[in-house]
């Protein structure tokens, strides 16, 4: 078996966090809240930047409704999730929102960290939103087992690209790490830039297998497949 990678690389949304809590917990949260947000932040000219790219990418309609129908069709646009991680940040403060991760994670996490392994997350939400799910998640605070955070302000997830300049800004060859997703196209990508991967198939998410990459049931499994250090029997 070839050596156990010196660093993972992990998806949220069907991978670390089900697709339901995104779609049903996390969008509706920022929908219901987005005029508010919007009309109390007016003045704040990161939030005027934001919208100044979706006008930019929209230019037909009111900015607001642009954002509702990305949010309705889970469009992976920049300028949407950080606004959606803006938007969060009140509901992660003060206990309505706690990031939901599948069970196997939190304790794999640890396993892999406590072996030495890099931890690091590359998701279409932004790096401030991922820093609130991990940060407040069901498993507690996980972020200090976190190294490297990447949102698709460093390309997008389906583009070789992204996951060279991910491996350079972790100073590391794209060989030695393994990065997990349950979009093929992704795997992909992360291949095509010399990466290894490993599709997650939570069949409880509704993810369906039949990709050319190695496909496991959870992070249990991505253990055994890779030859990473499984946590201790509770
Ligand atoms: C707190 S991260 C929110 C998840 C999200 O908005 C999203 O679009 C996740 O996409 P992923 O690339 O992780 O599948
Ligand atoms: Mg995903």
């Amino acid at each position: 078996m070839s050596q156990h990678p010196t660093a993972i690389l992990t998806d949220i949304e069907g991978t670390t966090s089900a697709i339901a809590f995104v779609k049903d917990r996390l969008f509706p949260f920022a929908s219901a809240a987005l005029d508010g947000f919007l009309a109390e932040r007016v003045k704040d000219p990161v939030v005027a930047a934001l919208l100044a790219e979706v006008a930019a990418l929209a230019p037909d309609q009111p900015p607001a409704e642009t954002l509702r129908g990305w949010m309705a069709a889970d469009a992976k646009v920049t300028p949407l999730k950080t606004l959606q991680g803006m938007i969060w940040q009140e509901g992660f403060f003060d206990g309505r929102l706690k990031g939901h991760l599948w069970p196997d994670v939190a304790p794999c996490l640890r396993a892999w960290a406590e072996a030495g392994v890099g931890l690091h997350v590359y998701s279409s939400g932004s790096v401030a939103a991922q820093k609130l799910l991990f940060g407040h998640s069901e498993a507690g605070d996980l972020t200090p087992l976190l190294g490297g955070f990447f949102d698709t302000r460093v390309g997008g997830k389906r583009e070789a690209a992204s996951y060279t300049a991910i491996a350079a800004a972790l100073g590391l060859p794209p060989g030695e790490i393994l990065f997990l997703s349950d979009i093929a196209e992704e795997c992909d990508a992360a291949t095509a830039a010399g990466m290894r991967a490993c599709r997650l198939v939570r069949v409880a998410d509704g993810t369906l297998p039949g990709s050319r990459h190695a496909e496991v049931p959870d992070f249990f499994a991505v253990s055994e497949a890779f030859g990473l250090p499984k946590p201790a029997p509770t």
